[in-house]
């Protein structure tokens, strides 16, 4: 069954050749659906891809059974609930940096829009009015540019507003002294660069931390006579406290992409000749929508065959050379935490992992979450995946602890799992073998040498003479073949352990039969 991919709102014909010409993908393009349209048909879907359009609410995710990953072609996800999506194990991926260029010079246009009210003008002059007084600008050569939020686009439009002679003052929490010198620009607080600013742009995503940063109190700090600008997101400003300060003249005029509730028709902001503004244009350009279509779909189709991708929102972002370190231990990480949900008895209550060797130079927060995968997904079943496993874990009061160990036990490379449930405390330890595949090497105190695919059956015995023959001769008279065995012991004639490989699952009576040798333990029937 080839995957089905929705696109609810209109995107670039060439940016989405790559899914158009997948052979395993089958693309439904239906742009302008209601909420309750789209829930009637999201079950059918495996990905989901939207631009700014479609709200992608909580109750939608509820209908989406199958929906494994969100697209979000451009940068902003404020449409889009996060958290339950996180919570469903869904993937939300954006195209962050296919817009940046086009949202910059959209905001340049509209500063030289606003200083010199050009809209205001062509209104006058299509309605046949040769109108020379009443549109006297201000230059932008030598005044104050404030930028909040220097990110991808706050930076580029620094760098342009820099050719028009501007100063640059801008705030953002991640930008430092040594970084603002780097750009030409100065670095100060927010409310430093509301005071100081002729001319206010800002450029933060809307968060709960962002919405309404700029409110009655922020307005009264700024000069008289401000200009505001904002191509981010309807939000950020107090659309309220902006009309209030348009009124009482402190602000001299605004220029907005971007509303609070979109589209905006009928709003009172539109209403004053100070205003000019644009219908969330920033990203519209051929070029922008190309970039982030093609970026959107790449990312789309590698979730959606299980390769590795790089812009996940819902999860934390790994760059790329750490990701190509990590990702050869994957298989290995969660199969380590499959075998210990297998193997223990009792409500896991605390995972304790613990990587070695040259695993202690990398970001190993990869591996936790599929450590955690392995674990949950042999009780939960398919409901876990990478995305949602630390959040499940949580929801069950699992404490995860992960450590760094530079003792590396003769191992490059060495992950140990420890599993304490409410009954027992078990660990496994597994490694990368260069060009060998991965290995099990010890269970508990047992040093053992197991590939960890496949069905294993480990048994727990006492290590005495005749017990391998008896186990290998009941196998076989219920032709069950064994394709690896392996033995363990800590102590000569004390507690020893099997491994066995076999080549297809061995029935329960069989295994019940395993368990009453004599000198055996448990039997416990491991499938990786
Ligand atoms: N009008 C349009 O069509 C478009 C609008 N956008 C909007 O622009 C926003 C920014 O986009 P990018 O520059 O690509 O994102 P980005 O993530 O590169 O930059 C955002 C910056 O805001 C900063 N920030 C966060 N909280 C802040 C705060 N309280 N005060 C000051 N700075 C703060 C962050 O540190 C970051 O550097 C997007 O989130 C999106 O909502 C993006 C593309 C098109
Ligand atoms: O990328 C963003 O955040 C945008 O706001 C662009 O929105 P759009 O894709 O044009 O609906």
């Amino acid at each position: 069954m080839p995957f089905k991919v929705l696109i609810s709102d209109p995107l670039s014909d060439d940016g989405i050749q790559v899914l158009l010409q997948a052979e395993d993908v089958e693309v439904h393009r239906q742009s302008g659906l209601s909420e309750a349209e789209l829930c009637s048909i999201i079950a059918d879907f495996d990905a989901l891809i939207v631009r700014s359009q479609t709200q992608v609410t909580k109750d939608l995710l509820s209908h989406a059974t199958k929906l494994k990953v969100i697209g979000r072609a451009g940068v902003g996800v404020d449409n889009i609930a996060l958290q339950a999506a996180t919570e469903l194990g869904i993937v939300v991926i954006n195209a962050p940096d296919g817009n940046t260029i086009s949202t910059a010079e959209h905001t340049m246009s509209m500063l030289m829009s606003l200083s010199r009210r050009i809209p205001q003008a062509y209104l006058k002059l299509k309605q046949n009015e040769w109108d020379r007084k009443s549109f006297v600008g201000v230059e932008l050569n030598g005044k104050t540019l404030g930028i909040v939020g220097l990110g991808r686009i706050g930076a580029e439009v620094a760098k342009r507003a820099k050719g028009f002679n501007m100063q640059i003052v801008a705030f953002d929490p991640f930008l430092t002294q040594e970084k603002a010198e780097k750009l030409g620009i100065r670095y100060a607080g927010l409310e430093t660069v509301l005071a100081e600013a002729d001319f206010i742009t800002v450029h933060t995503p809307l968060l709960k931390e962002t919405k309404h940063l700029i409110s009655h109190k922020q307005f009264e700090l700024m000069k008289q006579g401000v200009h505001i600008l904002n191509c981010a997101r309807g939000g950020i400003i107090d659309e309220d406290a902006l009309y209030h300060a348009i009124m009482n003249k402190k602000v001299a005029g605004a220029a907005l992409d971007v509303f609070e509730i979109e589209p905006a028709v009928n709003h009172p902001l539109l209403e004053l000749p100070e205003v000019i503004a644009t219908p969330h244009l920033g990203a519209s350009t051929v070029e922008a929508q190309e970039n982030v279509a093609i970026d959107v779909s790449h990312e789309v189709l590698h979730i959606l065959r299980d390769l590795p991708f790089k812009n996940a929102v819902n999860l934390p972002s790994v760059p790329s050379h750490i990701m190509k370190k990590v990702q050869p231990f994957f298989v290995l990480s969660e199969n380590l935490g499959s075998f210990l949900a297998q193997l223990t008895i009792g409500a896991p209550q605390e995972i304790d992992i613990q990587y070695s060797g040259d695993l202690t130079e990398l970001d190993v927060a990869p591996l936790t979450r599929n450590v955690i995968k392995g674990l949950l997904a042999y009780h939960l079943g398919y409901q876990v995946n990478y995305v949602n496993a630390p959040h499940l874990a949580k929801l069950r009061d699992i404490t995860i602890s992960e450590k760094k160990n530079t003792l590396n036990k003769g191992f490059t490379n060495l992950i140990t799992v420890e599993l304490k449930t409410n009954q027992e405390t078990r660990t496994v330890s597994g490694t990368l073998l260069n060009g060998l595949g991965s290995r099990i090497v010890k269970v508990d105190e047992f040093s053992v040498d197991v590939v960890p695919k496949g069905h294993l059956i480990y048994i727990c015995h006492q290590d005495k003479p005749g017990v391998i023959g008896r186990v290998g001769t009941l196998l076989g008279t219920h032709d069950v073949n064994i394709a690896t065995m392996q033995v363990g012991r800590a102590d000569v004639g004390g507690a020893a352990i099997m491994m066995l490989t076999i080549d297809k699952q061995a029935r329960k009576e069989v295994l019940d039969h395993l368990g009453e040798l004599e000198e055996i333990v448990n039997v416990t029937e491991i499938d990786l």
